[in-house]
């Protein structure tokens, strides 16, 4: 694929990841990697430890340069557009703000403005209200003032998606947000990102929790060792072999009683190891 293309007559909007492979040293981590997430879906990428979920969330964001392929957001290639440009239209959050030392919660916020802002233009009375507003969507309103380093992880999970969000991005990608957060934080993160998709944000979130995965993604890609094994919608593709073969782990998948959605239960360890997955068949393209 060198062009973005339309599937079945639907526009090419939304996020391609074209054949992209990446290698560290002599280690294959990204292996010629194909999936998309339409405009305004929220996607779910799932894949155990190591399967190459946050590299490719890099590579996406244009952290990482990969070695073959690309990454297109709608007709744009991600790669090869201008830094400042590439962060008005992708946010990345991950677990850290690694550049945020002594700030407080508004002013790590109001990073995710630096792209907007003019060469030496001050923040705009639009620029401030952007960033009060992410810090009221992600409920850190009572925070503001406090010290970015004195927070706890999930109140630093928070700052994360509201700094993010504050990139007014059209492409959200999000590195594992619910880690350290409580159920309620859980579901109220995913909730808003899910009204945001709504309002035609395009998300891509890196998951462990299937179940959790399931209930709010539109889109899931299953990654194991740098390969997509799967891709599509979560009732056809998180099924009991799929999870054992992947995670190695025995499940069952049943209807949630009040929403449908796909629920996992686990049973336990599988007795196979999970070395089935070279055999898994070809890549599937969603
Ligand atoms: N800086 C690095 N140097 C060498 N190898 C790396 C580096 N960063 C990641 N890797 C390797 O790349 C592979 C993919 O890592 P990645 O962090 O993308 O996986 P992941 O799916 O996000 O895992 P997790 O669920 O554990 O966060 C792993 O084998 C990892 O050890």
């Amino acid at each position: 694929m060198t062009e973005p293309r339309s599937v079945d007559g639907r526009s090419a909007d939304g996020l391609w990841v074209d054949r992209v492979h990446f290698t560290r040293g002599n280690r294959l981590i990204i292996d010629d990697l194909d999936c998309t997430v339409p405009a305004g879906a929220v996607g779910a990428l799932l894949g155990p430890n190591g399967a190459g979920k946050s590299t490719l969330l890099h590579l996406i964001a244009g952290i990482e340069r990969a070695d073959a392929g690309a990454a297109r957001f709608g007709e744009r290639d991600l790669a090869t557009m201008r830094r400042r440009e590439r962060a008005r239209l992708v946010a990345l959050a991950e677990q850290e703000v690694a550049d945020a030392p002594g700030l407080t919660v508004a002013e790590v916020v109001a990073l995710g403005r630096t792209p907007h802002l003019g060469a030496f233009a001050g923040p705009s009375e639009r620029d401030r209200a952007i960033v009060a507003r992410g810090l009221e969507d992600a409920g850190l309103l009572d925070l503001a003032d406090r010290d970015y380093g004195s927070l706890s992880g999930g109140e630093r999970q928070r700052v994360n998606l509201a700094r993010a969000l504050a990139q007014e991005p059209e492409l959200l990608l999000l590195d594992e947000p619910t880690n350290h957060l409580d159920i309620r934080a859980q579901l109220t993160m995913l909730g808003l990102v899910r009204e945001l998709a709504r309002g035609g944000l395009t998300v891509l979130a890196a998951l462990h929790d299937l179940s959790l995965a399931a209930a709010h993604a539109d889109h899931v890609v299953v990654l194991a060792e740098g390969r997509v094994v799967a891709a599509g919608d979560p009732h056809a593709v998180l099924t009991p072999e799929l999870i054992r073969d992947v995670w190695g782990v025995e499940a069952s998948v049943i209807g949630h009683p009040a929403t449908g959605r796909p629920l996992i239960a686990y049973a336990g360890i599988a007795d196979s190891p999970v070395a089935s997955l070279p055999v898994m068949g070809p890549r599937v393209q969603a």
